[in-house]
């Protein structure tokens, strides 16, 4: 989309142009200029009313924006051309930043009228989809951030700033763990440091180049010192420094290189202070986004309650970024806990945040001196709502809520002279006035008094007239072009008095004007003229002066953004019947773990919150895994594993970020991460290689996870042959559970691993069943203790109508296969295959002996998933693994091997060459 060929004719100067350059009109040669010294972008030039493209960006913006495609022509040439309306610019901008395109508008800074020849011009905004403030192009309730990624050795900065509202955050970190916070930030355009080297990215960033000098330490540090007064007490590294520096520095050329002054905070963070939730698990887990096209099908959905856009933008930071810290979870908890009980309060709340504005965009546009007088009287109606807001928050006890609301500054200063200087309902329009309160400037006042003056004495000169000349006719009426005018028909003409001078002659009357009429007119105009200007000039001041109180603000604006978050999780709370989470901190004396074992996660009648909303009837369902805990799961098809391992991820990260759950009673440890793989058939991967893809995410789970950590695994190994599938996932299942200890919840369709309970103290089966009542396969979605039947993927393919010859057949070769099998993981037994009959794939493959990529002489013989598995295939790892190893393709592979290098290629012809290919190939299969 973003190709780059495809912009090498759409920015930078047309070469057609540049061609006859000397010749070309002052406003084409313009035009060129601009396009040379913003060559990084397709510029829009403001001719009248249009924003004008010419040559290939004229062909651009017609395609994208499909406008007609014409052309200017002069004596100098023929110009293909494209124009769109400023009016209504906003949609076509959207078209052509969609595609990938970035925008800069060169506007005309002068007033056409008063310019003597060409009018002057300059690139105001650079659009690009992390640099947008427009509006019409953002998303009201999302932040959309612009990104920087600094590199020094293995230490990775990474900054994002919403331009939008002046939000700037800055981290440092490992590759990995930058990688992640990228993606969990998700920019939507990238300025990337030197030698970076990202990867492939799951979302898709616009990667801006920008001047690799801006990362430079020294030059950053100056860039960030125009923010913060001590660039050291902000960010702990250079790399980081690095980061956020270019970052603005970037921001700042956007913005037409001024500075940006609604950045008041920028605020560092660290990555493990929160539960991390890396790209991955916050799309299996569909917390954003669903795969599903039902409507509110994802947890952000079922939670959004929120009163205002402010509120919304936090909820989704809160949900992205889960607390690690119990106290501060408390706090949350506490503060929802008391709203949930206090209906009144929650109502008179909601009321009012959801007649507040913006603020945080408010406050930005008015730092940038784009707010309008009615964003200012936005501002003003917002502030009115601040005590209303702290009065209500007088009665409900919480510690957080009792913070917030002493931060919520009521900024009278502020609001009086808002509501002083700008009229109650004020134009859109800044510069043509009725914009500034009467009383407000007495210069103004005088302004408005001679012109209305003035008009008062127009408004009385027709009466005069008709009276001092005997023409009951007459008129006094005003025109754009000619002024004020006494209009006295045809047959009058003889009565005109001798002071009466011609202004215009019409078909049947003519105008005229008095001196003193014209000398009114002038002070009318004069005034009016003067009085709009000084209005303007007001207004900026007012609006200055409001720009000085933009931090202050912008901790009101924080505060109500909290404030509408717990107000709506405590709405939550009460709607949806959820309970308070118990944190312990890991002791098992601290209660609930049964035999001995650390206490884990405990949950009472757990509900899936956004499944259950789906769902006539939602079966609630208990969970008890201890610290260190593999739960197997086991169950057909669609009877509710993976419903049931999610809800448990969404119960934890729910209570983390201080919500209340869905459940009769949750006792949790605070989890540190929460990994997902999910099933190689859920993958959304595509074309991939989807094994691969599961493979390098079951690689990071076992790597970074630790026994804080939650872990999902879905089917994993399903991407593969059973053989190797089997091998993988029993691996992946002793591994979690010797070597990282974290609490796991494992569904699988291979039966043969649920013999690793009996191995193993902490791992554990559960599975889900489905009866039949009436000939309906009904699934009781009711999780139980124990493995599922290994047969029961014939018996529900029996339920479902599977014909009966089908049905016999299968248990037939299940049988034969059970007598015939031995039980040694990785090899196929009577259990081996998949238990989900119900669904034929890639899983009922015949047996093979593909062998797993982590096999062969290069496997790292340490701790690692493939040096396990490569023990397990070879005899060393388990002790009761005593069989002798299937013929494997490693023998095959090795007399493959050796014959190709044997062949003697020069004394080989072509036909024998494809027979020796067909043979090697026909003996690996
Ligand atoms: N506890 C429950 N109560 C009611 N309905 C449920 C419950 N759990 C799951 N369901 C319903 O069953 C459907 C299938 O559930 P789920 O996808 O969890 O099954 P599964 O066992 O993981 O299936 P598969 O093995 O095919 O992935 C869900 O979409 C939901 O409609």
């Amino acid at each position: 989309m973003n190709a780059d060929a495809q912009h090498e004719a759409v920015y930078g100067a047309p070469p057609e142009m540049l061609a006859v350059r000397d010749d070309l009109t002052p406003m084409l040669s313009q035009y060129a200029d601009l396009c040379e010294a913003h060559d990084d972008a397709l510029v829009l030039f403001q001719v009248g009313d249009f924003y004008e493209a010419f040559c290939g960006a004229a062909e651009a913006v017609a395609r994208t924006c499909e406008v007609t495609l014409t052309k200017r022509e002069d004596s100098t040439g023929t110009w293909p051309m494209a124009g769109i309306p400023i009016d209504n610019a906003a949609g076509y901008l959207e078209r052509l930043l969609d595609a990938g395109y970035r925008v800069a508008l060169a506007d005309q800074v002068e007033d056409a009228s008063e310019a003597s020849g060409l009018v002057d011009r300059a690139v105001t905004q650079l659009i690009t989809p992390g640099t947008v403030v427009d509006e019409e192009l953002l998303e009201a309730g999302r932040a959309t951030y612009l990104g920087a990624v600094a590199r020094d050795g293995d230490d990775y900065g990474l900054a994002v700033v919403d331009v939008s509202t002046g939000e700037c955050l800055v981290t440092g970190a490992d590759r990995a763990l930058a990688l992640e916070e990228l993606e969990r930030l998700a920019p939507a355009e990238l300025v990337v440091g030197p030698n970076c080297d990202l990867p492939s990215l799951s979302f898709d960033p616009m990667e801006t180049p920008f001047d690799p000098d801006a990362f430079d330490p020294e030059t950053a540090r100056e860039t960030l010192s125009r923010y913060v007064p001590r660039p050291e007490a902000v960010v702990e590294s250079t790399v980081e420094r690095r980061a956020v520096g270019a970052l603005l520095a970037y921001a700042e050329y956007a913005q037409g290189d001024s500075k940006l002054e609604y950045v008041t905070r920028v605020t560092r963070f660290d990555p493990r202070e929160f539960l991390q939730l890396d790209a991955t698990a916050i799309r299996s887990l569909e917390l954003f986004d669903s795969r599903s096209a039902r409507a509110g099908s994802t947890l952000f959905s079922v939670l959004d309650e929120t009163a205002c856009a402010l509120g919304r933008r936090r909820l989704e930071a809160w949900l992205r970024r889960p607390l690690v810290e119990q106290g501060a979870i408390e706090a949350r908890l506490d503060a929802v806990g008391a709203l949930a009980d206090d209906a009144l309060s929650r109502a008179d709340l909601r009321d009012h945040l959801s007649s507040v504005y913006d603020l945080e965009r408010l406050v930005a546009r008015i730092s940038r001196e784009r707010a309008s007088a009615r964003d200012l009287r936005s501002l003003k109606t917002t502030l009115d709502r601040v005590p209303e807001i702290r009065e209500t928050l007088d009665g409900v006890e919480s510690g957080l809520l009792a913070d917030l609301r002493d931060s919520l500054d009521e900024l009278d200063g502020v609001r009086d002279h808002i509501d002083r200087a700008i009229v109650a309902d004020p134009p859109q329009e800044i510069t043509e006035g009725g914009v500034i309160a009467e009383g407000y400037d007495a210069e103004l006042d005088d302004l408005r008094g001679t012109a209305e003056d003035g008009r008062a004495w127009v408004s009385n000169l027709e009466a005069h007239e008709q009276e001092r000349t005997g023409i009951d006719s007459l008129e006094v009426g005003y025109n754009q072009v000619h002024g004020y005018y006494i209009e006295v028909t045809n047959p009058n003409l003889d009565r005109v008095p001798d002071d009466y001078v011609r202004r215009q002659t019409l078909k049947n009357s003519e105008r005229f004007y008095t001196p003193e009429l014209k000398e009114r007119e002038d002070e009318i105009l004069r005034a009016a003229e003067r009085a709009d200007s000084l209005e303007y000039d007001l207004f900026c001041e007012v609006r200055a002066d409001v720009a000085t109180e933009s931090a202050r603000i912008q901790a009101v604006a924080d505060a109500l953004a909290d404030l509408d978050v717990l107000r709506t999780l405590a709405d939550v709370a009460v709607a949806n019947d959820y309970a308070r989470p118990v944190f312990h901190d890991g002791d098992a004396t601290d209660g609930a773990s049964n035999d001995g074992t650390t206490a884990g996660i405990e949950i009472d009648g757990g509900r899936h919150p956004v499944v259950e909303r789906t769902q006539d009837e939602f079966v609630p369902n208990p969970t008890s895994l201890p610290q260190g805990g593999v739960a197997l799961i086991t169950g057909p098809n669609m009877s509710g594993k993976s419903t049931y391992m999610r809800q448990v991820a969404l119960v934890c990260i729910l209570a983390q970020m201080g919500s209340f759950v869905p459940a009769d009673a949750a006792r949790l440890p605070v989890v540190d991460r929460v990994f997902t793989r999910v099933g190689a058939s859920d993958d959304i991967a595509g074309g991939q290689s989807t094994f691969m893809r599961e493979m390098s995410e079951l690689t990071e789970i076992l790597h970074n996870a630790t026994d804080d950590s939650l872990v999902l695994l879905d089917e994993v190994g399903r991407g593969t042959s059973t053989t190797d599938g089997l091998a993988i996932a029993r691996a992946a299942t002793e591994f979690v559970h010797d070597e990282v200890g974290a609490m796991t919840l494992f569904a699988t369709h291979y039966h043969d691993l649920t013999d690793t309970a009996d191995e193993r103290d902490g791992v554990f089966n559960l599975h889900f069943t489905a009866t039949q009542t009436d000939g309906e396969v009904t699934f009781l979605h009711s999780v139980a203790e124990g493995p599922s039947s290994s047969s029961y993927g014939v018996e529900v393919a029996h339920l479902a109508g599977v014909p009966a010859t089908v049905v016999e057949r299968a248990r037939s070769l299940v049988e034969a296969d059970d007598e015939g099998s031995n039980t040694k993981p990785g090899q196929r037994s009577a259990h081996t295959g998949p238990d989900n009959d119900a669904q034929p794939t890639a899983d009922a493959r015949p047996d093979d002996d593909i062998q797993s990529p982590q096999d062969g002489p290069e496997s790292p013989q340490d701790g690692t998933l493939a040096a396990y598995v490569d023990g397990l295939e070879n005899g060393h790892r388990t002790a009761d693994d005593d069989h002798e190893t299937e013929p494997t393709v490693d023998a095959v592979a090795r007399d493959v091997a050796d014959e190709l290098r044997e062949a003697d290629l020069v004394d080989t012809t072509p036909l024998e060459a494809l027979n020796l290919l067909s043979d090697l190939k026909r003996r690996l299969e």
